[in-house]
């Protein structure tokens, strides 16, 4: 396809490729924070939809779309689909259930009580490490999620992660300061937050 200013399909590739650039961008902030990596690419996103072909890209798909990767990436598949190892699974799992711990809210809904409580039954039958996944089973049956309210939520994953912890010879993390560990997640005007009830009738 050529650049066409006429081209109907203009305005969503734009979207799209603003959508991508603002994904990368937070994306290259959380690892920046975690890894001091360098700051993220202003104008080279990871991929990148485009109406018109580039010398500087690859396509790695054809149809009336064509995707492009940045040649860094083409040319270089066994780092792009490296698997990922048992422990940046799990760090990457412990992250995502620490900060919706955070979130959780302080009165949450019947619906969010009962939603957590099946996150964690799900990844005892779908956590893609079978080991992990059956071991965490082993700890939920000795342990109930207990998911009343965010302290409570958050202090009993502490408890279920220091678990796991003692089981692989880890050091445990005192629960009390969970909070100082694990915060909400740095969006404006906390465009993130989870809402939960403002009356603590009904559940
Ligand atoms: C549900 C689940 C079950 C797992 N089961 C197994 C298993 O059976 N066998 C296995 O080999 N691996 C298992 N893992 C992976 C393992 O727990 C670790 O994630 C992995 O070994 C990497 O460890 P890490 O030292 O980098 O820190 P992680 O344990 O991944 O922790 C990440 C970060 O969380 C913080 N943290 C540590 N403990 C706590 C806590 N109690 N509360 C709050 N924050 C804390 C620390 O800052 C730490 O750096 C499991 C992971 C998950 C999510």
């Amino acid at each position: 396809m050529s650049d066409n200013p006429m081209n109907p399909w203009q305005p969503l590739f734009q979207n799209v490729q603003k959508f991508s650039i603002c994904i990368q961008t937070h994306l290259f902030k959380f690892i920046d924070h975690h890894s001091h990596h360098p700051s993220p690419p202003k104008e080279n996103p990871l991929f990148s939809l485009h109406s018109s072909t580039s010398s500087k890209v690859s396509p790695i798909n054809h149809g009336s779309t064509v995707v492009h990767a940045p040649d860094s990436l083409s040319n270089n598949k066994e780092k792009a689909t490296a698997p990922v190892t048992k422990e940046e699974l799990g760090r990457a799992t412990w992250t995502f259930l620490h900060t919706l711990a955070a979130q959780y809210p302080e009165k949450p809904t019947r619906q969010q009580k009962k939603d957590v409580k099946e996150l964690m039954a799900i990844l005892t039958r779908m956590y893609p490490c079978k080991e992990c996944a059956d071991h965490f089973k082993e700890v939920l049956r000795a342990n109930p999620v207990q998911a009343g309210s965010h302290a409570e939520f958050s202090r009993w994953l502490c408890h279920a992660h220091n678990v796991v912890n003692r089981s692989l010879g880890k050091l445990v993390v005192p629960c009390e300061r969970v909070d100082a560990r694990w915060g909400k997640m740095d969006c404006e005007h906390r465009a993130c937050d989870l809402q939960g009830t403002t009356t603590s009738f009904g559940d």
